[in-house]
């Protein structure tokens, strides 16, 4: 069974002028997958992550959860949902300054008022399995972009969440960095199957996915697979954006990725 089902999902924001941000967009993501999501400016896709995060609601249609639909929860059962089924990394950290990159980790759990023992194996594992302990003990303000986005993804793994919605998540880091960060999901993926959705913008990050999903003015456009090596994804994503239009993919098409 997939873990994320959208079927027939449309947006309509209502205000002086109404604006249909989402139009019958249906798709499924397998569990394990790791998916991009990539389209225009404007085309609908944080309307789209926000609904699968369920931080706002379909104007009709249905998003099915692993096997739940959020939209018919109480708030109190909604958040109970949000904590357990879905880790959040976004594009500028949202780490909390005046804690460090440790107790940024623990948070949630510290607000679900876990054990210490929990708290303490939970972040053992990760620790390792992210390779932080060069800077545990330091403030956000003392590591580098990519430091602080593998703190924010270790803070989203940290409840063991089926699916991860990453929002543009190397959209603040240099070229280092950002194959640091996307290297690091890819692991995470592979290792502990977990499901990833990530908007992005960049044809590199998203030659990192299984699956890109392209949608244009909310509606599908296209999607491809990856069967073949990184670098032929890469060029065959950078295809579908020139049909797509509303990028510069010119200066791109020479790149050999590293
Ligand atoms: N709260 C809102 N009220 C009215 N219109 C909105 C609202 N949020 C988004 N929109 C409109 O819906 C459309 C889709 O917006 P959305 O932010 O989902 O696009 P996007 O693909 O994430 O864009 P970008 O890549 O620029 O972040 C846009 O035309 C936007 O102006």
């Amino acid at each position: 069974m997939p873990i994320l089902q959208l079927k027939d999902v449309t947006k309509v924001y209502e205000g002086k002028v109404t604006h249909r941000a989402l139009n019958q967009l249906s798709f499924e993501v397998e569990k394990g997958q790791f998916i991009a999501v990539m389209g225009p400016s404007g085309s609908g896709k944080t309307t789209l992550l926000n609904l699968i995060s369920t931080i706002d609601q379909p104007t009709s249609g249905e998003i099915i959860l692993n096997g739940i639909t959020p939209h018919f929860l109480s708030k109190t059962e909604l958040a109970y949902f949000r904590r357990r089924q879905l880790g959040f990394v976004f594009q500028d950290f949202n780490l909390l300054p005046t804690l460090t990159v440790e107790e940024n980790i623990v948070l949630p759990l510290t607000l679900d008022q876990q054990p210490v023992h929990v708290m303490e194996e939970r972040l053992k594992g990760l620790v390792e399995k992210l390779g932080l302990h060069s800077f545990l003990y330091k403030r956000p303000n003392e590591i580098s972009g990519g430091q602080a986005q593998r703190t924010a993804i270790a803070r989203a793994l940290i409840h063991e969440p089926n699916i991860i919605l990453a929002d543009e998540p190397t959209g603040n880091l240099d070229s280092n960095n950002s194959k640091e960060v996307l290297d690091l999901l890819s692991k995470i993926n592979k290792e502990r199957h977990s499901t990833i959705v990530m908007v992005t913008h960049d044809p590199i990050a998203a030659s990192f996915c299984d699956r890109v999903l392209f949608i244009k003015d909310g509606e599908y456009f296209n999607e491809i697979y990856r069967d073949d090596r990184r670098q032929t994804f890469f060029q065959r994503i950078l295809n579908v954006l020139s049909l797509l239009g509303g990028g510069q993919v010119g200066d791109l098409t020479s790149i050999r990725l590293p």
